[in-house]
């Protein structure tokens, strides 16, 4: 076999590699391969790239999440929140734009201010926000995981408010691929970015490591007596004695991690309001997702054509 073959077939060998058992049921038309008939590969989650360390590598395909200190600078985090206070204080109004209030709030007619909005969701039409997907050195580290043609698939940026008591300012352990039945999940990755320093005090992101190495779990709403936020699904029964990860993050650090990554978050304990700015990409072009018949509302064209 002469070497352009032979990087031909460890191309080959390395996609199938990727697959997953259940992003192969997904296709049963397309000529797929059997998933146990190959050889597991070194790598599973991450892509061949010269950005990431070997260390690194290893770390998140041990662990499916990777944190890059000081990765977004302070001013493009005031200029996220600026304009996250105008979006509040209804100063820019966008068509799709989600807006959430905490359930503990929701009933109450409050004027609006930053202090009333959870999260704001589907945040692309708005480009002074949306250039957080753009950043060069988050689409460096996102191409990683999914490869280029990197596209949006959900955006928001969460305010996590004081809690009130009832502890519903909680997140609970979930996994991102429940909410969006795309694929294959080994391309997807999830960036969250810290806008203030962030810690167990005011609800920092909790992490199970090694739980991107096994399968999609049913989520409901869990019996929480002080009431759960609109859509806040939580794994039933996951293992309880695993260890769990508090990820303490200064401003501008970033996390990425795999859509099958059990996480969640704790109570915000403070007075503040704790900031975060999370999209998730996946390679997927115009045509929608390669897995399933879903049309992403993301943007594509993420990179520069001509950098
Ligand atoms: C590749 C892909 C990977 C992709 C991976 C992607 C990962 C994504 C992970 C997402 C994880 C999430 O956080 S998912 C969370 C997503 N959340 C959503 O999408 C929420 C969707 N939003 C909505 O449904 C709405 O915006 C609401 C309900 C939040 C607000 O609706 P609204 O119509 O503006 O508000 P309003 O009139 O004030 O309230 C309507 C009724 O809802 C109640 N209500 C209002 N807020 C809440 C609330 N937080 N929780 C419960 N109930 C609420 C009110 O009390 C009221 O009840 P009553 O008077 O009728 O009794
Ligand atoms: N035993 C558990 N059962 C179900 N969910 C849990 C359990 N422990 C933690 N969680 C989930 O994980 C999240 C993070 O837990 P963590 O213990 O960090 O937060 P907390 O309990 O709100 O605050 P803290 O323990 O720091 O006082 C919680 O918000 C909750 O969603
Ligand atoms: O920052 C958080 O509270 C976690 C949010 C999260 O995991 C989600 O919205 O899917
Ligand atoms: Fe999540
Ligand atoms: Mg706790």
């Amino acid at each position: 076999m002469d070497a352009r073959a032979a990087a031909r077939l460890r191309t080959v060998l390395g996609h199938l590699g990727r697959l997953e058992p259940r992003d192969v049921v997904a296709h049963p038309t397309s000529g797929t391969v059997s998933p146990t008939s190959f050889h597991p590969q070194q790598f599973q989650f991450t892509l061949d790239n010269s950005i990431l360390s070997l260390e690194q590598r290893q770390f998140y395909e041990e662990n499916g999440y990777l944190v890059i200190k000081n990765l977004v600078s302070d001013e493009d985090i005031q200029r996220f929140r600026d304009e996250f206070g105008k979006i509040c204080r209804k100063e820019v109004k966008l068509d799709r734009l989600v807006i959430m209030k905490d359930v503990s709030i929701s009933k109450l007619q409050l004027a609006p201010s930053e202090k009333v909005v959870t999260k704001i969701q589907d945040f692309q039409e708005d480009p002074e926000l949306f250039r957080y997907c753009t950043l060069p050195q988050i689409l460096k580290y996102v191409e990683c995981f999914t490869g280029p043609n990197i596209m949006a698939m959900h955006t928001m940026l969460i305010n996590k408010p004081p809690d009130t008591g009832k502890k519903t300012s909680r997140h609970p352990l979930h996994q991102d691929l429940h909410y969006f039945p795309c694929g294959p999940s080994n391309l997807i990755v999830c960036a969250w970015t810290a806008m203030e320093h962030i810690d167990r005090n005011n609800g920092c992101l909790v992490v199970l490591p090694g739980t991107h190495k096994g399968s999609l779990k049913p989520h409901d709403y869990p019996k929480w007596e002080g009431g759960v936020n609109k859509m806040y699904h939580g794994i039933q029964d996951y293992d309880e004695n695993s260890a769990r990860v508090h990820l303490v993050m200064e401003k501008g650090d970033t996390v990425f991690f795999h859509p099958l990554l059990i996480h969640g978050s704790g109570r915000n304990k403070t007075q503040g309001f704790r900031k975060v700015g999370i999209p998730i990409a996946a390679p997927i072009g115009k045509d929608g997702c390669v897995s399933c018949s879903a049309t992403p509302y993301g943007y594509d064209g993420l990179k520069p054509k001509n950098p």
